[in-house]
């Protein structure tokens, strides 16, 4: 079991962004821009998808893996930190996902 977590991630991420290593992934992706890094999210999420549905349970874990590293670059180019995005996930807690559908859609 790693103690490794989506915040350690995130961290990296931007001490890479910040010195814009030339060896770096990270640094040519946001490089070309917030547009590219949105579409690479988007083939990531179709990836994994796939892995979805074919059952591929291996395949799921990875895709998944590089859908959570493209969702923090994409965060990052946007200026979102990942704990702005779990207190909204805190915020939600309270109330369930079918009770917040039925707030959103009356009236
Ligand atoms: N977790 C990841 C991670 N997941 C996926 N990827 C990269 O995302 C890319 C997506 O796969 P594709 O097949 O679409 O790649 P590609 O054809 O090379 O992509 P493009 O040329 O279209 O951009 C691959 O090149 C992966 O290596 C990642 N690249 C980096 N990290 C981590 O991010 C941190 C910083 O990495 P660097 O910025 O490279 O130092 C390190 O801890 C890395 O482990």
């Amino acid at each position: 079991m790693t103690s490794f977590s989506l915040a350690d991630l995130e961290a990296i991420i931007g001490a890479r962004a910040t010195a814009g290593a030339e060896s770096s992934y990270t640094v040519k992706l946001i490089g070309k821009g917030q547009a590219k890094c949105a579409q690479k999210l988007g083939e990531e999420a179709v990836e994994t998808v796939i892995a979805a549905v074919t059952g591929d349970r291996e395949e799921l874990c990875k895709e998944a893996a590089d859908l959570l590293y493209h969702l923090l670059v994409v965060l990052r180019v946007g200026n979102v930190s990942l704990a702005e995005v779990e207190a909204e996930l805190a915020r939600r807690t309270g109330q369930s996902g079918l009770e917040e559908k039925a707030a959103r859609t009356a009236g």
